[in-house]
């Protein structure tokens, strides 16, 4: 009875160092994981503090919420994928490949780690859903000024350090006043969600468009130069001319105003801008739906 009782104690014992170890870990990954709220970050902790206990070549974590997909290490023949959710809030999908099969315990202890990374991914969805907002336009959905400004400045930076071009297009709904004076308020912001979706569709998803203010948009063009950004206003230009908006009884055909000016060495934002701006009131004044270089 008694060697019994210490036989249980010793089992007892084990299991209390295996789970305490099971416990370290997971404070461990849970601390490194409370650094950061990128999701492509917070992937790469739990990654690398999985690896010794569940080792892999690649992950792959793909979140269709923000449209992002990313990869690491080199995809094997085996994988497990795991869709991350919490209380029916989808969190992505990750998925580990390697070269051998995933064994049965390896899988359990993978999904209770991946506990760990479940409300740090909560977060990074709530903080990344607030930054969206806050760069939103919320009439047009498209990004908004302040998008604008600091998009602009990484941009030109990146222009420079990498020696490539950079376009802008400003884009501005000819006689808008009288769309609002005419059909109402109401109208006018059903004309301006149209521009701005018109102009989207006619640029690649790698251009951004935003809402400088009013009824003006701005077209970032990344390794663009002046010819391809003119080609790309000329058929923004066509684009919003060719359709027409039904609002009741009522078929409006709309036009917009468009200057282009491309980024010249030791320019600061304002000087693109103001380039841009004037190339813009050159075409009103010339007689308004067309495009002019600044
Ligand atoms: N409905 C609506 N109107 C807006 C919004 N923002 C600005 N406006 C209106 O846009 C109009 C812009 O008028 P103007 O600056 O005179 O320009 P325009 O009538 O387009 O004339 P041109 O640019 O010279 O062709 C103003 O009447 C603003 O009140 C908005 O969010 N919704």
């Amino acid at each position: 009875m008694k060697e019994k009782a210490a036989e249980l104690a010793i089992v007892s014992n084990k299991s209390f160092e295996a789970s305490t170890a099971v416990n370290l870990h997971h404070y461990d990954i849970s601390s490194a994981l409370q650094t950061s709220l990128e999701f492509i970050e917070l992937i790469t902790i739990f990654c690398n503090k999985i690896q010794a206990t569940i080792p892999h070549n690649s992950a792959e974590y793909t979140n269709s919420e923000f449209d992002l997909t990313f990869t690491r290490g080199v995809i094997a023949r085996h994988s497990c994928t795991y869709a991350l959710k919490v209380e029916d809030q989808q969190l992505g999908e990750l998925k580990l490949t390697r070269s051998q099969r995933f064994s049965k315990d390896e899988l359990r202890m993978l999904e209770s780690l991946l506990c760990c990374l479940i409300y740090p991914l909560k977060n990074a969805t709530l903080f990344q859903q607030a930054l969206q907002m806050a760069y939103t336009d919320p009439l047009t959905k498209t990004h908004n000024r302040t998008a604008f400004n600091d998009t602009l400045m990484r941009e030109m930076k990146r222009a420079n350090r990498c020696r490539q071009n950079l376009s802008i297009i400003f884009v501005d709904v000819d006689h808008f006043k009288s769309i609002n004076d005419q059909y109402g308020h109401n109208c006018g912001d059903l004309a301006l969600a149209s521009v701005a979706s018109w102009v989207k569709d006619s640029v690649r998803a790698s251009d951004i468009v935003f809402r400088f203010g009013g009824e003006e948009f701005v077209v970032l063009l990344a390794d663009t130069h002046m010819d391809d950004a003119n080609i790309i206003a000329e058929r923004i230009r066509t684009d919003i001319e060719s359709h027409t908006l039904a609002y009741g009884m009522d078929v409006l055909n709309i036009t917009a105003s468009l200057g282009v000016s491309t980024l010249q060495e030791h320019d600061t934002v304002d000087d693109i801008i103001k380039r841009a701006d004037t190339a813009m009131y050159q075409a009103k004044k010339l007689g308004r739906n067309r495009v002019c270089l600044g």
